[in-house]
């Protein structure tokens, strides 16, 4: 067998063997020594007729026209292998070396071919259109390997006719990601003085990579097909808990934002938590939704031992819930929960605490992660009507022809597939409590029309129904949009926004506000911490987070820290056991900034931040320093100043 070739003065004397072998066969038909995979082919060859003294391949499609249907043929295969040949080309450009990609049956498609070989490459007919199948051509490396559906290497005096005799062609196939039937070979080919036997390995690499192109789209578009037509909610997380993947009915039933965490998702503190449950599988049981049907969760972990890859959860339909008990409507949230340091959260604190005795319509805007549903929430629990329901709906998260149902509800019988008994919509749900219409930019402009008439006249008529029925419901809406720019182009009517925004909270971006950075990490490593307060971050890393753009806003900063808990493994969390994104800023700015901005984080605390501080940490000094990222002795100071 051929082994690995280091010089060509090494190989010349192989070639002469090779050359002998094939002048043998091809006068006597002896095989002599020859490695099972050519040996095989010579036979086929043979069998095929083929006449060995071909000095060119024969061409197969010639005309442009010709041409330019063969490749519109095989676009797919071209699109996704063109970025690899032009990589491994670059690679390999000082070597004399063209590379070749042909399709399922063996015909040249593409190939890259450097100026001083192209006359001799040409004289072959070695180009676009060319047919090398071995029934074209014999043995060579492209029909070989397609015939083998492996990658082969054909070294001069093996291939079949006498036009093959002066190169050395390494074959790898690409294969269907679903099916593994062979797509295309990629190949390169060069003159046997420059080229070595571990080309093959390069070609195998790249036919690999361009496999995995392959791959990866048609995977997560298939996957996501199949998901959108299972009428299950069907959720999948990875190894480190992040959702990867939902369908619609997941989305639709659990409001999964973008970023969420399956800990999150669970209600759980963190995905520590989530794998100790899984491993007494107690998780089955931990949820319940109920949206008018009560669904069951059911977990599929993937599991090597003891450790968790990752997993599917399932919810099963279970009984239909006729009465909506104000239990499932009451809020998680309540004002003291919004953690704020900074003056304008601070100041709209106080905002959301008047507006909770008021009665009107409350717009909340920020961006999507800042806290709006907190706020939300806390309006509600901190005013009067804190014991009525809180009936939240994400208008962006329902199909829109199932909006109006959901909002307004029907009589039973509306329309085809409606439940005979007519089902009851989030404002009679909510009736005496407070609905939270969420993405409120997202309502259909008819509903729109519909939401309006309700806000004025107070009354409801279901979907088919002919009694109006009245309401008491306090209305809050919030949208990542602006709602003002949504006006302005026609996609928001001007009189619901007016009517919405009596009271109008913006919650600023995480970056704006960095004061709430510190209390916010604390808050996440006391509530996410395998051992309360035990996890602290090590010297520096408090700086970086400080720098950190948060662009997903709070919920990223509290699946960070979520994953920097997860990867640490002591109570000390450093910098590489944040996500890439947040490590890799932290590299490039530690090289760049000279004096710490702590040093200037430090000197900006002032009274608010340092009262939040002491009321969170029950006016413990070390816990108050180590949440504000600072020593004792500034906080003793600092008490002083302020005359605490
Ligand atoms: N000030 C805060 N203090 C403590 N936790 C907060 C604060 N603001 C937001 N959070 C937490 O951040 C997460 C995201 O908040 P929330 O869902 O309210 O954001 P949102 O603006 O409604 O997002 P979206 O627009 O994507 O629905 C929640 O886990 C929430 O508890």
């Amino acid at each position: 067998m051929l082994k690995a070739i280091h010089s060509f003065e090494k190989f010349s004397a192989t070639d002469l063997h090779l050359i002998k072998k094939w002048e043998r066969f091809h006068t006597d038909g002896i095989i002599v020594g020859q490695r099972p995979t050519v040996a095989a082919s010579w036979k086929r060859s043979k069998m095929y007729d083929i006449d060995y003294s071909l000095k060119q391949v024969p061409l197969l499609y010639q005309t442009d026209n010709e041409l330019h249907e063969m490749k519109e043929q095989n676009q797919t295969l071209l699109h996704f292998a063109a970025p690899f040949i032009q990589q491994l080309y670059s690679e390999v450009s000082h070597e004399d070396i063209n590379i070749v990609l042909s399709n399922e049956q063996g015909i040249l498609i593409d190939q890259l071919v450097p100026v001083h070989i192209q006359k001799e490459v040409e004289k072959i007919s070695f180009v676009p259109g060319a047919d090398l199948s071995e029934l074209a051509v014999g043995t060579n490396a492209i029909g070989t390997a397609l015939v083998e559906k492996k990658p082969v290497q054909i070294f001069s005096g093996e291939h079949f006719v006498e036009g093959g005799l002066p190169w050395v062609c390494s074959a790898a196939p690409i294969l269907d990601p679903l099916t593994n039937e062979v797509l295309g070979i990629l190949n390169m080919t060069g003159n046997k003085k420059v080229v070595q036997a571990h080309d093959l390995n390069l070609v195998i690499n790249y036919a690999l990579k361009i496999q995995k192109a392959i791959v990866t789209p048609h995977h997560t578009l298939i996957n996501q097909t199949i998901f959108d037509h299972v009428a299950q909610p069907i959720v999948i997380f990875d190894i480190k808990g992040r959702i990867t993947q939902c369908n619609v009915p997941a989305k639709q039933l659990l409001k999964i934002h973008n970023g969420i965490s399956v800990s999150e998702l669970l209600g759980r503190t963190s995905f520590t938590e989530i794998q100790r449950l899984l491993g007494r599988n107690e998780l089955q049981e931990l949820m319940t939704v109920k949206d008018g049907t009560e669904w069951k969760l059911k977990v599929d972990a993937y599991q090597i031992g003891e450790h968790l890859l990752g997993g599917v959860l399932l919810f099963e339909k279970g009984k239909e819930v006729v009465q909506e008990s104000s239990h499932s409507h009451q809020t998680r949230y309540h004002l003291d929960q919004i953690i704020a340091a900074d003056p304008a959260m601070l100041k709209l604190k106080e905002k959301v605490k008047k507006a909770s005795y008021s009665e009107s319509n409350v717009l909340i805007s920020g961006e999507s992660g800042t806290g709006k549903e907190l706020i939300a929430q806390s309006l509600h629990s901190s005013g009067p009507r804190a014991h009525q329901p809180f009936v939240s709906i994400n208008c962006g998260a329902i199909p829109k022809e199932l909006l109006s149902s959901e909002l307004f509800g029907y009589d039973g019988g509306a329309f085809t597939g409606a439940k005979a008994k007519g089902k009851k919509g989030k404002f009679i749900l909510a009736n005496n409590g407070t609905i939270f219409l969420d993405e409120v930019a997202e309502l259909p402009f008819e509903l729109q029309v519909y939401l309006l008439r309700v806000l004025e006249e107070r009354e409801i008529v279901p979907i088919g129904g002919e009694k109006s029925i009245p309401i008491q419901v306090r209305v809050i809406v919030a949208s990542h949009k602006n709602l003002k720019e949504e006006v302005k182009k026609g996609t928001f009517r001007q009189d619901l926004y007016y009517r919405l925004q009596v009271i109008s909270l913006h919650v600023p971006p995480l970056r704006d506000r960095k004061k709430d950075i510190p209390l916010l990490v604390d808050d996440c490593l006391k509530k996410l911490g395998k051992k309360e307060g035990a996890a602290c971050l090590e010297a520096g890393v408090m700086e970086t987070l400080l720098n950190y753009n948060w662009e997903g806003n709070i919920r990223e900063l509290k699946n960070s820290i979520e994953y920097a808990l997860f990867q640490a493994e002591t109570d000390y969390i450093s910098l590489t056991d944040f996500p890439e994104e947040i490590s890799c800023i932290a590299n490039r700015s530690s090289k760049q900034q000279e004096s710490s901005n702590l040093v200037t984080f430090r000197s900006k605390i002032d009274q608010p931040m340092l009262i939040e501080a002491l009321n969170q940490t029950g006016g413990n000094i070390t816990h108050a320093a180590k949440m504000l990222n600072t020593s004792r002795v500034t906080i003793y100071r600092k008490i002083k100043e302020f005359n605490l």
